[in-house]
C-alpha cells in the first residue's frame, strides 16, 4: 500500500488498472482464451442459424437416402433412417445447448442467489442453506436423474431442470465461500456505514467479486451438462420426442458395423464443444486470477495485551458529563464468543452536536470495538450484549436493521483507519463517491457527480476531475485518506466516527489530514467521534476526552484537565508516552497559559 507524502495533485505514476478494459486486453491476448471463445461461438452460432445453413428437414427422410453419401446439399451424407446427418446435427445442437442454459439457469438461480444470500447475511440463513445444500450433495445424481425420468417422463427439459438442482451446490458453496470472505472487507464495511442499502451492496462491490469464479464455474458445469444429456440420450433415457446429439450417438451406436463413421459427427461436436467449454473456464481462470485477490481485513484478535499497570475503574457518574443530544451511550457492552467473551464492559459516552470527543486508549482497550457497536458493523461474532445506544434521543439498538443503515450517512459518517482497504479496488474513486450520494440523497447522476467533485475540492483535492477517473490503486494513502473523508461527510452527517483516521499515514500526511478534519468539524459543526491511541492527536482536535482501558472507560473530562492534570497512572503514561515521542517539541509544562486548545497545540499535538 502507499502511503506517499504526496497528499492529492500527486503525479505518482499510474500502475495498470485492474479495469474490465484491461481483463479483455488480457482476454484477447490470451490464445487459449480466444481460440476456445471463438471455437464455442462458431458453433452456438452455426445451431441458431441451422435454417440459414441447410434447407434439409433433420426429421424427414427418404428411405431410399439410407446410407447414403456426402451430395451438394447434403455434405455429410445420410443416416440409417435416409435423414440429412447435417441438419440433424444443427438442429439436435438445440436440444444439447438448451438443455445445459437451462441447467446452468437452474443451478445459478438456486445456488448462486442462496450463496449470495447465506455468505452476506450468514447466521441462522447460513445454516440452513449449508444443510439443504449438504443434502442435495449426497444425493446420487443418476439416481435422481432416473427417478425424475420415471416419475415425469422422458422429458429432456424436465431432466435438465433436475440437473441444474443438483449442480447448484456447487455453485452455492463457491459463491458462499467468497462472499462471505468479502463481506468481512473494510470496503464492504465502508459501504454499509455510507448508507447503501444491503441488495446495492451485494449487487456492486459482492458481485463484482463473485463474478470471475462464477463464470468459470459455469463454463464447466456447462460442460457437464451437455455431456451428462448426451449420456441418458445415449442410453436411450431422454427424451423421446426431442432430437440431440446424444440421441444421434445412440443412432449410430445401433449401425456401428455397416456405417461407423455416422458416429463421427456427433462424437465430434460434442467432444469440441466440451472441450472448447473446458479450455475457456481454465483460460478465464488465468484472465480473471490477477483481479481476484481479495485483501484480507485486518484481524482484530492479535492485539497485543495491555502493558501498563494500574487496575481499571468502573465509570462514576462524575466523570460522565449530561446526557448529549447527538450520541449517548449507556452500559455498552460488547462481547464475542457467544457472548462469553466480553470486550467492553459497560461504558457511558456522550456527544453533543459540534462537540469533538477523543477515545484513546492503547491498542485492544476496546475503542475500535465501541465506534463497531455504533455503526453496526462489529467484526463476526461480535455482538452488543447490553446497554443503551442512542443517535438523536433514538435508541439505536432496538431499531431494524434497514432503519439503522437508513441513519449512516444521513446521521452517522465514518473515517476508517486504513484508507486503502476501505476503497474497492474494482471501482474508480468517483464511482464510489457518487454512488451514497445517488442513494441516500436521492440525487440524480449528473447532481450526484457534481456533488462528488464539490466534495473532492472540499478536503482539498485540487483536480477532482482527474481523482474521479482513477482507481484507489492510482493514488496515494493520503489522498485515499481524504477521499474517505470526503465519502464521509458527502451526505453531511451530524456525527463523524473517524477510526484511528491518520494511523496508516506517515507524519507529513497525518498532519495534513488531522488539520482537514479540524477545518471541515468546524465549518460544518459535526459532533465527531475521534478513535486514536495518541493523545497527541486528542489534545490537538478534541474537546473532551475518554481514556479507555481494558474495556472500561478510566478517566473521563475536558481535554485541558486530563492533560494537564492525569488523574488515573495510566492516563499519565499515554501522556508521556506521547511526550517521549515528540522529543523535537519542547517540553510542556502544566501551568503554561491557557489558550484555545484548537487555536495552539496542547503537549504532543500533530500540527
Ligand atoms: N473479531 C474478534 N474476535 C474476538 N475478539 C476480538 C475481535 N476483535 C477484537 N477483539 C478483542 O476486542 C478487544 C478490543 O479490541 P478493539 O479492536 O476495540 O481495540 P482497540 O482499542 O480499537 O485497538 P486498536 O487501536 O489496535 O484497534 C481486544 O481484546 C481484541 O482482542
Amino acid at each position: 500500500m502507499s502511503t506517499s507524502v504526496l497528499p492529492d495533485n500527486t503525479e505518482t505514476p499510474i500502475a495498470a488498472a485492474p479495469t474490465r478494459r484491461t481483463v479483455w486486453r488480457r482476454f484477447l491476448r490470451n490464445p487459449q482464451a480466444l481460440i476456445s471463445a471463438i471455437g464455442l461461438l462458431l458453433i452456438i452460432g452455426a445451431v441458431i442459424a441451422a435454417p440459414l445453413l441447410t434447407g434439409a428437414s433433420p426429421t424427414g427422410g427418404s428411405i431410399t437416402d439410407a446410407f447414403g453419401p456426402a451430395r451438394a446439399g447434403h455434405p455429410l451424407g445420410f443416416d440409417a433412417a435416409g435423414r440429412d446427418v447435417w441438419a440433424r446435427l444443427l438442429y439436435g445442437g438445440r436440444a444439447s445447448l438448451g438443455g445445459a442454459v437451462i441447467a446452468l439457469v437452474v443451478a445459478l438461480a438456486v445456488g448462486a442467489i442462496a450463496g449470495l444470500i447465506a455468505g452476506y447475511y450468514r447466521g441462522y440463513l447460513d445454516q440452513i442453506a449449508n444443510w439443504v445444500f449438504n443434502l442435495l450433495m449426497s444425493l446420487p445424481a443418476m439416481v435422481v436423474l432416473l427417478a425424475s425420468r420415471a416419475v415425469v417422463g422422458p422429458s429432456t427439459w424436465v431432466l435438465m431442470f433436475v440437473l441444474g438442482i443438483l449442480a447448484a451446490p456447487a455453485y452455492f458453496r463457491l459463491v458462499s465461500g467468497i462472499v462471505s470472505a468479502v463481506s468481512g472487507e473494510l470496503y464492504v464495511d465502508a459501504a454499509k456505514v455510507s448508507g447503501l442499502p444491503d441488495w446495492r451492496i451485494m449487487g456492486r462491490h459482492i458481485l463484482a467479486v463473485v463474478r470471475g469464479p462464477v463464470l468459470v464455474q459455469t463454463a464447466l458445469v456447462a460442460g457437464i451438462a451437455i455431456g451428462l444429456q448426451a449420456a441418458l440420450e445415449f442410453l436411450g433415457i431422454g427424451s423421446g420426442e426431442a432430437f440431440s446429439w446424444g440421441g444421434m450417438l445412440n443412432d449410430a451406436f445401433q449401425v456401428i458395423g455397416q456405417q461407423p463413421h455416422l458416429i463421427v459427427a456427433p462424437a465430434l461436436a460434442l467432444g469440441l464443444t466440451n472441450a472448447f467449454l473446458v479450455l475457456l473456464a481454465s483460460a478465464l481462470r488465468d484472465v480473471l486470477e490477477q483481479d481476484n485477490a481479495v485483501p484480507t481485513k485486518p484481524s482484530k484478535k492479535a492485539v497485543p495485551p495491555a502493558t501498563v499497570t494500574g487496575e481499571p475503574q468502573e465509570p462514576t457518574g462524575d466523570q460522565v458529563s449530561e446526557r448529549g443530544a447527538l450520541l449517548s451511550i449507556r452500559g455498552l457492552r460488547v462481547a464475542y464468543g457467544e457472548g462469553t467473551q466480553e470486550v467492553v464492559h459497560g461504558i457511558d459516552l456522550d456527544i453533543a452536536a459540534g462537540e469533538v470527543l477523543g477515545l484513546v486508549g492503547e491498542s485492544g482497550s476496546g475503542k475500535s470495538q465501541t465506534a463497531f457497536s455504533i455503526l453496526d458493523i462489529l467484526p463476526r461474532g461480535g455482538v452488543v450484549t447490553g446497554g443503551s445506544l442512542m443517535v438523536e434521543g433514538q435508541e439505536i439498538t432496538a431499531i431494524s436493521r434497514s432503519a439503522r443503515r437508513a441513519l449512516c450517512g444521513r446521521v452517522l459518517g465514518y473515517i476508517p483507519q486504513e484508507p486503502m482497504s476501505n476503497l474497492d479496488p474494482a471501482f474508480t474513486i468517483g464511482a464510489q463517491l457518487i454512488e451514497p450520494v445517488q442513494q441516500v440523497l436521492g440525487l440524480s447522476r449528473s447532481q450526484s457527480r457534481e456533488r462528488a467533485k464539490e466534495l473532492l475540492a472540499a478536503v482539498e483535492i485540487h483536480d477532482p476531475e482527474r481523482v474521479m477517473k482513477l482507481y484507489p490503486h492510482q493514488i496515494s494513502g493520503g489522498m485515499a485518506q481524504r477521499v474517505l473523508i470526503a465519502g464521509a461527510i458527502s451526505c453531511d452527517p451530524k456525527l463523524l466516527i473517524a477510526d484511528e483516521p491518520t494511523t496508516a499515514l506517515d507524519v507529513t500526511v497525518q498532519a495534513e489530514v488531522l488539520a482537514l478534519l479540524r477545518r471541515l468539524q468546524k465549518d460544518r459543526d459535526m459532533g465527531v467521534l475521534l478513535v486514536t491511541h495518541n493523545l497527541g492527536v486528542v489534545a490537538d482536535i478534541a474537546d473532551n476526552v475518554a481514556v479507555m482501558r481494558r474495556g472500561r472507560i478510566i478517566e473521563y473530562g475536558g481535554v485541558r484537565d486530563i492533560l494537564t492534570n492525569p488523574q488515573d497512572p495510566y492516563t499519565q503514561k499515554l501522556l508521556d508516552a506521547v511526550l517521549d515521542d515528540a522529543p523535537t517539541r519542547p517540553a510542556w509544562q502544566p501551568g503554561t497559559k491557557q489558550v484555545d486548545h484548537l487555536a495552539e497545540p496542547l503537549p504532543g499535538a500533530v500540527t
